[in-house]
């Protein structure tokens, strides 16, 4: 039996998927993407399954397909069934009942459950992780029910009044806590940063351009200085990086410089394809990040196959679509070139282009491994952070002095001339902080 480092025993597994109708049917990504996963969960796949026949409402596969794959299940001694799409409440009790005893049958949005379960750190995170187990376990227990069980539902002490009540109270638990991510968006908003959000499917290397653009000398300066308040679970996480499906689960924050102005830039949970992302709160507020953001870096993996990087395109351009984030905050960088040859790397560039709205920036080839063409990703988005321009007029004095250093760690300072008495200031920056200047210089006096 294979094991994980930690000694937990890997479940072994077997996968059942039904033939796409597409075109493209045979691209290999079809069970890639779920055997991905069922590896992110801990467990390994034993065997895989594809019906390509028509689809049956009862059991999903059909009554051929299941009986073939009751023996499979039997005969390799899987403990799992891992079904890659959504099976309703009575598909899964149908196919359940079918499997040798003591097989769990999962369906792919169960699977990512799994995997957020054995990952969430945070307090908040279980809850909610808690919370989506138990809104989908409801129905099932609902229908796996017999009468006696059914006429006892509003009775207390009862499964389905015990599944209920716990997820009144986790839903008041959590209304309750304080979002300390919001906390502190809002707290370096009034502060000035820019933020910065950086999107895209699992494993496109999300966290691994967030490891590239940290400047994290600023952020020990500013964790030393006790800026961070609340954010003490933000400065300890990190962005972790791997080569699994949804190696990070929480968002993860990091100051960066981006044309000389500070900027805060977020690390968010991969999308995947096919999941009601609404139901796992720690997606949506992964997604809200993007909605609060001044741009969204949206990285894509332009080493997957054509179908499957066109297919993760669109799913992430509508998730952001759904986040209210307008096309000319979007900035595309199209991650991992190095693995393409050059005309590989102009396909993808052009079938982007072809995907993207209009008023996205234009899609920029990088290789975070390699350092590849960053500099154009940073001015990209340096382009699209909200900007305007002050002249600020002052008195050559101490107050002036700080209001210029103020500028210098806020905005991007053009000029400072000295006039006699007089001290003249242009800078370009966010309008918030521009309004906080000019109230200050008024205050000082204009000569
Ligand atoms: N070849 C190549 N691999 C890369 C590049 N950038 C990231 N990777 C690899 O891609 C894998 C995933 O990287 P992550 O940064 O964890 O990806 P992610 O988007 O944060 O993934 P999730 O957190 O799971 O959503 C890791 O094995 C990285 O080393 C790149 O430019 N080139
Ligand atoms: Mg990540």
């Amino acid at each position: 039996m294979s094991r994980l480092r930690n000694g937990t025993e890997r479940r072994r597994t077997v996968v059942a998927t039904r033939a796409s109708t597409s075109p493209d049917a045979t691209d290999p990504a079809d069970t890639d993407e779920i055997s991905a996963l069922v590896r992110a969960a801990g467990d390994e796949v034993v065997g895989e399954v594809t019906q390509s026949g028509p689809a049956d409402s009862g059991s999903y596969l059909g009554s051929g397909k299941v009986a073939e794959l009751t023996d499979l299940v039997a005969d390799v001694e899987a403990r799992r069934l891992v079904v890659d799409d959504h099976l309703t409440p009575s598909q899964h009790r149908t196919l359940e009942s079918a499997m040798p005893d003591g097989t769990a049958v999962l369906d792919r949005y169960r699977l990512v459950l799994d995997i957020f379960e054995a990952g969430a750190g945070s307090r908040r995170a279980k809850l909610q992780v808690e919370l989506a187990r138990l809104r989908y376990d409801l129905p099932r227990v609902i229908e796996s029910a017999d009468e006696g069980l059914l006429n006892q539902m509003t009775e207390k002490g009862s499964r389905v009044y015990d599944l209920r009540d716990r997820i009144d109270r986790l839903e008041r638990t959590l209304d309750e806590l304080p979002d300390p991510a919001e906390q502190y968006r809002e707290r370096r908003r009034e502060e000035g940063f820019d933020l910065v959000t950086i999107a895209g499917y699992t494993n496109a290397g999300k966290s691994t351009l967030l490891h590239h653009l940290a400047d994290d000398l600023s952020l020990s300066d500013a964790d030393s200085n006790g800026e961070t308040g609340d954010a003490s679970t933000e400065k300890d996480a990190t962005a972790a990086v791997g080569n699994r499906l949804f190696e990070t689960l929480e968002t993860t924050t990091r100051r960066t410089t981006i044309a000389d102005r500070p900027v805060l830039a977020t690390d968010t949970v991969g999308l995947v394809d096919d999941l009601p992302h609404d139901i796992v709160e720690s997606f949506s507020a992964t997604l809200s990040e993007a909605g609060a953001a001044d741009v969204v870096v949206l990285v894509t993996d332009a080493s997957d196959s054509e179908t499957c990087f066109c297919e993760r395109l669109a799913v992430s351009l509508e998730t952001l679509a759904t986040q209210g984030v307008e096309d000319d905050r979007i900035v595309p960088a199209l991650n991992k070139v190095d693995r393409l040859s050059p005309d590989e790397r102009s396909r993808r560039r052009r079938l982007a282009a072809e995907r993207l709205p209009d008023d996205a920036a234009s899609p920029i080839p990088i290789s975070v491994l390699e350092g590849r063409n960053l500099d154009a990703l940073r001015e990209t988005v340096a382009d699209r952070l909200p900007a305007e321009r002050a002249t600020l007029r002052l008195p050559n004095c101490d107050e002036t002095m700080s209001l210029v250093s103020r500028a210098y760690d806020r905005t991007d300072v053009e000029s400072v001339e000295y006039d006699g008495d007089a001290v003249t200031v242009v800078c370009r920056g966010r309008p918030s902080v521009l309004e906080q200047l000019r109230a200050t210089a008024s205050r000082i006096g204009v000569d």
